[in-house]
C-alpha cells in the first residue's frame, strides 16, 4: 500500500543540520525537585486563579507522565565554553525563526545540543500541551476578538505545531476567532492590521507571471488551494484583496478540521481591483487601487490562472470561495471538468442537507409535507435548494414535484416567471408559475400564501427574520398539529449578518425552534413556567463538509470533484451524529467533533470518487479495503492526517 500513502501528513521539515561536531565533554546537571521548581515559579502576588493553579499543577504531573518531567530536565547536557562558535549559534536561530521547525520550549535536551539551541530559549523544558496552556491565557486576557486573531496570528508566524495544536484541541473557542465571525472584522481591516505574507496576492497587472507567483509559493506541490477574488466575503460585500483573510481563514479549518498538513495549503487572492470605495480611499488598502475589472476581463483572467494551475500543480484542488453570484455559478459550469469545486454554492448544499435532514426527524412534519421558504436566491440559496430538491428527487419525487417544494424570495420578493424582470440565470430552475399573476413582495406575505414549515436565511441581511416572521413561522407549523416544530436556519455570516439570533428564534417560538446559524451562537436558558431550560444552537457552516470533501477528493487521487462527492459529503455527515448529540437534540455534530466528522466524510467522498471513476489510486488499495470495510478505510485516513505532537 505504500504507493497509496499520501503527502497530506508530511513529516515536518527537516531542520538545518548542525554545523558543528560536539564533543562527549559534557556534565549532568543537579537534580532538580519537580514540585520546588513549579512553585517556586508563582509570584503570589499575581492575580492568577486556584483553577489556573490547579491546572497547572495538572499539566506538570501529565508532562511527568509524558518524560516531560523536571527529573528529565536536570539531565541536560551542559557543554564547556569551548565548544561555542558564532556559526553554530547562527543556525540555531535558524531553526528557531522557521516556524515548521520551531518547538519553543519543547525542544528536548539532545535537540538543544544537536540544533545548537542550547541558551537561546529558555532552560525549562515544556510539554506542547504546556505551551498551549500559556497560549490559552494570553488569548483570554486579550479585550477583543480581532486582538485574539492577532496573537494566534502571531503564534502561528513562530510555531505550526502549537498553532493547530491549540486550534484542534480547542476548537469551539478557537473557531470563531480564526474564521466566522472575527474573521469577517479581520477582512474589513485587512490592510491595516497586515504584517506579514501568509498567501499569494496575484493582481491583474501580473496576469503574464502567473506561473512564476505560483512557482515562487515556499512549499512544494500544494495539495489543496482556496482562491477568492475578494467579491463577496461572507455576507460583508466586495472587500477586494482584503477577502484574502477568508482563504487563510479556511485554510486553517483544511488542516485543523481535516488534518491536512499546513505546507500543503495555499492560500490565493485574485486582485481584480474593487468596487469597495471605503478600500480605494483608503491610503493603506494593499489591493489594486482601481474599479473591478469587467466580468469579461475577470474571465479571461480566470481562464489564465486555472490553465496556471494546471501546468504548475497538476494535482491540486481548487476551492473557489466568495466569488460574486454571477461569477460562482459561471466558473463552477465552466471548470466543471478540472480539479474544483465551489465552497459556497455545492459545500454549503451539502452541509445543509445534512442539517436539514436531522431537522425534518425532529419537526414531527413528515418529510413529504414539507415546503421551504428562502429568503436569500444567491449562490448559497440556490446551491442549497438544488442540494435538497436533489434529495427529493432520490427519494422518489419527480423533478417537477421536488421542485415545487421551494420558494426563493430575493430583495424584489417571491421569484416568479411573471414577475418582470429579466430573472438571472441561477434563478429560473425556482421561479414559480403558481402565483396566478400575483407578485409577493414581503417575506411576511409569502409566509402568509406559501404556509412553509422551514425558513433559510441566506440573505446576508441582519434582522429580516423579524419577531412577525418568525411567528407567523410557527402559526404555519402549528396549524399542522402542536407537536410540530418549524425549521429556521438563518445561516448568513458573520453574526453581524444573522437573519435572526438564536435567542429571539427560541423566544418567539417557545422554544419549539429547530435552529442553524451560520455563525456560531452560545446556548441559551429560558424559563417557562415553572421550569429553566437550556436551548442548544447548531451552527449550519460549510466547514462541516469542505475539508472532509477535500481531504476526500484528495486522498483518493480524484482528478475532478463530482455532484455525487458532493451529494455523499451530505449523507456522510447526516449519520454522524453520536447518542449525545442525538439526546441534546442536535442535527449536526458538536463542532468539537468536527474532526471526527472530516474523517467519516472523506471516506464516504473518497469511496464515491472511486464509483464514479475518478480515482486514480492503485485498485490494491481498494481491494484491501474492501475486503476489511470502512474501519480500514477509516485507519488509512487517520494515519495520513497531520496532528501536532511532539
Ligand atoms: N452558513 C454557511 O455555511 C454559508 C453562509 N453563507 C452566507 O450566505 C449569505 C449569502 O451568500 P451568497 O448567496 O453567496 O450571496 P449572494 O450575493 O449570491 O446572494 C444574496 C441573495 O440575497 C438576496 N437579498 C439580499 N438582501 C435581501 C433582502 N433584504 N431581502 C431578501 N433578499 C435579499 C439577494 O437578492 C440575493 O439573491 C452571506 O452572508 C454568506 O456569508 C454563504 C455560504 C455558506
Ligand atoms: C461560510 C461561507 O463560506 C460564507 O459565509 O461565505
Ligand atoms: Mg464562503
Amino acid at each position: 500500500m505504500s504507493s497509496t500513502s499520501s503527502a497530506i501528513a508530511t513529516p515536518r521539515s527537516s531542520s538545518p543540520a548542525s554545523t558543528t561536531s560536539r564533543s562527549s565533554t559534557t556534565t549532568v546537571s543537579k537534580r532538580m525537585s519537580l514540585s520546588g521548581r513549579r512553585m517556586s515559579g508563582f509570584n503570589p502576588m499575581a492575580a492568577v486563579d486556584i483553577a489556573v493553579i490547579e491546572a497547572a499543577m495538572k499539566m506538570a504531573s501529565l508532562d511527568t507522565l509524558r518524560g516531560y518531567s523536571q527529573e528529565h530536565y536536570g539531565e541536560v547536557k551542559q557543554y564547556t565554553e569551548t565548544e561555542y562558535t558564532p556559526k553554530s549559534q547562527a543556525a540555531g536561530y535558524q531553526v528557531l525563526r522557521e516556524p515548521a521547525w520551531n518547538k519553543g520550549t519543547s525542544f528536548s535536551p539532545d535537540e538543544r545540543i544537536s540544533k545548537n539551541l542550547t541558551g537561546l530559549i529558555p532552560h525549562v523544558l515544556e510539554s506542547l500541551e504546556t505551551q498551549c496552556m500559556r497560549a490559552l491565557r494570553m488569548i483570554n486576557s486579550r479585550g477583543t476578538n480581532v486582538d485574539k486573531y492577532l496573537y494566534l496570528s502571531s503564534i502561528k508566524a513562530n510555531n505550526t505545531d502549537l498553532f493547530y495544536r491549540l486550534l484542534i484541541d480547542n476548537v469551539e473557542q478557537m473557531m470563531p476567532l480564526v474564521y466566522t465571525p472575527t474573521i469577517g472584522d479581520v477582512c474589513l481591516q485587512y490592510s491595516t492590521l497586515y504584517t506579514r505574507p501568509e498567501a499569494l496576492y496575484i493582481s491583474i497587472k501580473q496576469r503574464k507571471s502567473i506561473k512564476t507567483i505560483l512557482r515562487n509559493w515556499p512549499y512544494k506541490n500544494p495539495s489543496i488551494c482556496v482562491v477568492t477574488d475578494g467579491s463577496r466575503i461572507l455576507g460583508l460585500g466586495d472587500l477586494g484583496v482584503n477577502g484574502v483573510g477568508i482563504s487563510i481563514g479556511k485554510l486553517a479549518l483544511y488542516t485543523a478540521a481535516a488534518g491536512i498538513h499546513p505546507e500543503q495549503t495555499l492560500p490565493i487572492v485574485l486582485d481584480c481591483g474593487t468596487a469597495n470605495e471605503t478600500n480605494l480611499a483608503d491610503p493603506l488598502y494593499l489591493g489594486l487601487r482601481q474599479k473591478r475589472v469587467s466580468t469579461d476581463v475577470a474571465l479571461e483572467f480566470m481562464d489564465e490562472f486555472m490553465a496556471a494551475v494546471k501546468e504548475v500543480y497538476p494535482d491540486m484542488l481548487v476551492q473557489f470561495e466568495d466569488f460574486e453570484t454571477e461569477k460562482a455559478f459561471q466558473y463552477l459550469e465552466r471548470y466543471k471538468l478540472e480539479k474544483c469545486f465551489n465552497d459556497d454554492v455545492q459545500g454549503t448544499g451539502a452541509v445543509i442537507l445534512a442539517g436539514y435532514i436531522g431537522a425534518v426527524n425532529l419537526s414531527g412534519v413528515p418529510i413529504e409535507d414539507q415546503r421551504l421558504v428562502f429568503m436569500g436566491a444567491g449562490s448559497a440559496g440556490v446551491g442549497v435548494a438544488k442540494q435538497v430538491m436533489e434529495y427529493y428527487t432520490r427519494r422518489g419525487l419527480s423533478e417537477q414535484q421536488a421542485r415545487d417544494k421551494f420558494y426563493l424570495v430575493d430583495t424584489k420578493g417571491l421569484v416568479t416567471k411573471d414577475r418582470g424582470d429579466r430573472l438571472a440565470e441561477h434563478k429560473k430552475l425556482f421561479a414559480r408559475s403558481d402565483n396566478n399573476g400575483h407578485q409577493f413582495q414581503t417575506l411576511e406575505e409569502v409566509i402568509e400564501y406559501v404556509k412553509p414549515t422551514a425558513l433559510i436565511g441566506l440573505a446576508a441581511t441582519f434582522g429580516v427574520f423579524t419577531e412577525s416572521v418568525v411567528r407567523a413561522l410557527k402559526i404555519s407549523v402549528d396549524a399542522g398539529g402542536l407537536a410540530r416544530r418549524p425549521i429556521l436556519f438563518p445561516l448568513s455570516n458573520p453574526l453581524t449578518k444573522a437573519e435572526c439570533t438564536f435567542e429571539q428564534a427560541v423566544t418567539w417560538t417557545e422554544g419549539t425552534v429547530i435552529f442553524a446559524s451560520g455563525s456560531p451562537f452560545s446556548p441559551f436558558t429560558m424559563k417557562n413556567h415553572d421550569s429553566i431550560t437550556t436551548y442548544y444552537p447548531n451552527q449550519g457552516n460549510n466547514v462541516y463538509v469542505f475539508p472532509g470533501l477535500g481531504l476526500g477528493a484528495i486522498l483518493a487521487k480524484a482528478s475532478r470533484v463530482t455532484d455525487a462527492m458532493v451529494y455523499i459529503s451530505a449523507a456522510a455527515l447526516a449519520d454522524c451524529l453520536n447518542s449525545e448529540e442525538i439526546k441534546m437534540g442536535l442535527i449536526y455534530p458538536k463542532i468539537e467533533r468536527v474532526r471526527d466528522a472530516s474523517v467519516v466524510v472523506a471516506r464516504e467522498v473518497m469511496k464515491a470518487a472511486r464509483r464514479d471513476g475518478v480515482s486514480k489510486l492503485p485498485e490494491e488499495a481498494w481491494v484491501e479495503w474492501e475486503e476489511w470495510g470502512d474501519v480500514a478505510l477509516t485507519a488509512w485516513i487517520k494515519k495520513q492526517v497531520y496532528d501536532p505532537r511532539w
